[in-house]
């Protein structure tokens, strides 16, 4: 059968939650799992498990389930997570800083490689043995390194030009957690996250329980 579809978007958003529940799984030393099993671990269908995974291959037997390691071992390898992934970190303010020391996203496959900001008081201090340089500096750093991923973590006015010079930089996919939409071009990859507008799309609920209360 040909396999030539391109997985959507929304499939390669999935992966990583099946690799995790996977590893929950592999930790529970749990050695095989259905994709009934699986699906109702993250909220997914068993159909939609088998359809998101057919993109790639053929995974698991029919009545059998999958071998949770192997399935594991194949996704990672399908999301790049065979190699480490180094990151330059845009922003060492109080989000900064957290990000830069946060323990968990080395023990999955991304290292903080390289950090930056733009206040002097900050610029020659060591955060988790890694000096942060100065923000003009984003360029030849991350040439230097080869680091393909950023974080930016700057105020909101600030992070289109910080894009700007990521991408000037050679940077292809940046994670970006300024409430602001940011501008690049098509060969480079941005995500937000946006915990304040995530909160609104619950309180609006909240509010419509509290105006039939009243
Ligand atoms: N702190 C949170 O819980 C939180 C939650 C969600 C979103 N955010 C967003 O994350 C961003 C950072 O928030 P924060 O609370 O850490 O702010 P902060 O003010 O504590 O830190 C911002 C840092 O960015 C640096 N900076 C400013 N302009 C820069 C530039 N051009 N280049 C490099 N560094 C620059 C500042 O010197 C400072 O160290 C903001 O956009 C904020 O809206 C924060």
């Amino acid at each position: 059968m040909d396999r030539i579809e391109t997985p959507p978007d929304v499939v390669i958003r999935r992966l990583p939650l099946y690799a995790r529940s996977l590893r929950y799984l592999l930790q529970e030393d749990v050695r095989s799992v259905s994709s009934q099993e699986l699906g109702e671990r993250i909220n997914v269908t068993a159909a939609q498990i088998r359809k998101d995974l057919s993109y790639f291959g053929e995974f698991g037997k029919q009545g059998i389930g999958y071998d949770v390691e192997k399935l594991l071992n194949q996704i990672e390898r399908i999301l790049g997570l065979n190699q480490e992934w180094p990151v330059g970190l845009i922003g060492i303010g109080h989000l900064g800083e957290a990000i830069a020391r946060y323990e968990g996203f080395r023990r999955q496959g991304i290292r903080i490689a390289a950090l930056f900001d733009s206040d002097p008081n900050k610029i020659g201090t060591d955060i988790n043995g890694l000096t942060i340089q100065d923000d003009t500096h984003i360029e030849r750093a991350m040439r230097e390194q080869g680091v393909k991923l950023a974080i930016i973590a700057v105020p909101a006015t600030r992070a289109q030009e910080v894009a700007d010079m990521l991408v000037s930089a050679g940077v292809r996919a940046i994670l970006n957690y300024a409430p602001m939409v940011i501008q690049v071009p098509e060969n480079v990859w941005v995500r937000h996250i946006d915990p304040v507008a995530v909160l609104h799309s619950m309180t609006y609920y909240l509010a419509r329980e509290e105006d039939k209360e009243s």
